[in-house]
């Protein structure tokens, strides 16, 4: 996991088009699914859409950006399709790391991440999950890949509704890493919860937190073993 890019001021305006027009797509893709006007009118949308995906389509790179560092060397994802803000499948989620090294995120689905009637779609909030376990690994300073990933499904997940959803790292053994998380309500009442075990791939160890070849060039900071 090495970071390649590092931004120059130009850079910086284009990703803040980027973000806006991933912003602009995450309101249409909402707009689709709740649309009741007329078939003329969607297909006359339809026709519309076409000629902007071959606008943006003029220059395509190989694959959505990834790790990068961003203003003041902080490490960032901004194709990711959970944190991505250039991503408009995204939500995106803002993770937060609290001084305790757990993980947090205030979240609200919306409409595009139906499911069963009113609800959120199962396979959407794992989602959320595995990158938050992740997110909680990776905290501890054991970053890996997800090798496992249980969920228990307690109660449906609305969407529009204010969520919060943690995580934490609970115990390590060799490069394999477990943690545990959860998506509540605010008030606590959890709604799905998840626990995963990720592995470090061999060719992330080795690079200690904060060494000239870890952390500050990108490489993820990995614990001694
Ligand atoms: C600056 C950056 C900061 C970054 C922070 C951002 C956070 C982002 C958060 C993103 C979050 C999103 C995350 C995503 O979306 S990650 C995407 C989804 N996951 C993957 O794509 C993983 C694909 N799989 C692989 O790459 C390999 O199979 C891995 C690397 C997992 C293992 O291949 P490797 O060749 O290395 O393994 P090994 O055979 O030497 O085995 C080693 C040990 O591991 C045990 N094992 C192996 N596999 C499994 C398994 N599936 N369940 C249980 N256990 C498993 C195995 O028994 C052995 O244990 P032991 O016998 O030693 O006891």
């Amino acid at each position: 996991m090495t970071i390649d890019v590092t931004p120059t001021e130009d850079a910086e305006a284009r990703l803040a088009a980027l973000v806006e027009l991933s912003r602009r797509a995450r309101a249409l893709a909402d707009a689709v699914v709740l649309t009741d006007v007329p078939e003329s009118e969607v297909t006359a949308v339809a026709a519309e859409l076409a000629a902007l995906t071959e606008r943006l389509g003029a220059l395509r790179r190989e694959s959505p950006r990834s790790f990068e560092l961003g203003p003041g060397g902080v490490p960032r994802n901004v194709g990711n399709a959970v944190t991505g803000s250039a991503n408009p499948h995204a939500l995106p989620l803002v993770v937060r790391v609290t001084p305790e090294r757990t993980v947090r995120a205030e979240l609200s689905f919306r409409p595009v991440h139906a499911g069963p009637p009113a609800s959120v779609h199962g396979g959407v909030s794992a989602m959320i999950l595995d990158h938050l376990l992740g997110e909680a690994v990776a905290a501890a300073g054991f970053p890996g890949v997800t090798g496992t990933l249980t969920l228990r499904y307690r109660r449906p997940v609305p969407y529009g509704e204010p969520l919060v959803a943690t995580a934490e790292y609970t115990r390590s053994e060799g490069r394999k890493t477990w943690a545990e998380g959860r998506i509540a309500l605010p008030d606590g009442t959890a709604l799905a919860e998840a626990s995963g075990l990720f592995v470090t791939p061999a060719g992330w160890l080795g690079r200690g937190a904060g060494d000239e070849t870890g952390s500050k060039s990108g490489q993820a900071p990995v614990r001694e073993r």
